[in-house]
């Protein structure tokens, strides 16, 4: 499903190149549940952000369900995330001016989708996170757990093939992670791919596969 080939990437800022991954190669294939690992600054978010089409590697290849996105546009790599990817972030980012609601419907804008139907792809995401009740509420107005899941329904509601979650427990007590975990492991066990960062060994058990990453080289 996500073919890497000789991953490298490099940043370069005027007076330091920092090489954040170094020859990659990773094949995720579709159904799986794989976690991340490694101490901070080894390249996690930059693997997955390499994943998720928001950045480029500076060398190698990146294919997704066969298709070769190098060449691909900014305008192509764009309707290609929208379309297939989710994504799940640490601190949720949510807006906060926006009802939980107007939050879950924000990936179906950019696909055009109508009011009426988005409203009602919006509220079933919704559900889906056990979150019915709470969709006029603000982001302010909830906890941390809560907002997670809305972040959550935000990412399936436009029911992408892949899930990517950077660190997406590591703002909640043992208690709230594991409820979004078992979240994940339902979307998971329903079909989705799923890449999710952690720091967190518990977490990284209940999934089928381990990538541990040291100093932007995978090392097991
Ligand atoms: N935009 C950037 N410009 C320059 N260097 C960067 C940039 N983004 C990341 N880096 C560097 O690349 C390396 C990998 O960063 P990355 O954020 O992928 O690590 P990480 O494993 O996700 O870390 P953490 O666990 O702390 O979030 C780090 O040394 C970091 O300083």
């Amino acid at each position: 499903m996500i073919n890497l080939t000789n991953i490298e990437k490099v940043y370069r800022t005027s007076s330091i190149e920092t090489l954040a991954l170094n020859n990659i190669n990773l094949n995720i294939r579709k159904g799986e549940f794989v976690s991340i690992m490694g101490p901070s600054g080894c390249g996690k978010s930059t693997l997955l952000n390499i994943m998720g089409l928001l950045d480029e590697p500076s060398k190698g290849t990146v294919e997704l369900d066969g298709q070769r996105v190098s060449t691909y546009r900014d305008k192509e790599l764009a309707r290609l995330r929208n379309e297939k990817i989710g994504f799940i972030f640490q601190s949720f980012h949510l807006i906060n001016d926006l009802s939980v609601v107007d939050n879950v419907e924000i990936p179906l804008l950019y696909r055009s989708t109508n009011g009426k139907p988005r409203q009602t792809y919006a509220k079933e995401a919704l559900e889906k996170v056990g979150l019915s009740n709470r969709i006029k509420h603000f982001p302010k107005q909830l906890s941390g757990g809560q907002k997670q899941r809305v972040a959550i329904a935000r990412a399936i509601v436009g029911q992408p093939e892949i899930i990517l979650a950077d660190e997406p427990t590591g703002n909640l007590d043992s208690a709230m992670g594991n409820e979004i975990m078992n979240i994940l492991q339902t979307l998971n066990n329903e079909g989705a791919t799923i890449i999710m960062v952690t720091h967190d060994e518990n977490m990284a058990k209940r999934t089928h596969r381990l990538i541990r990453l040291f100093d932007g080289t995978q090392v097991q």
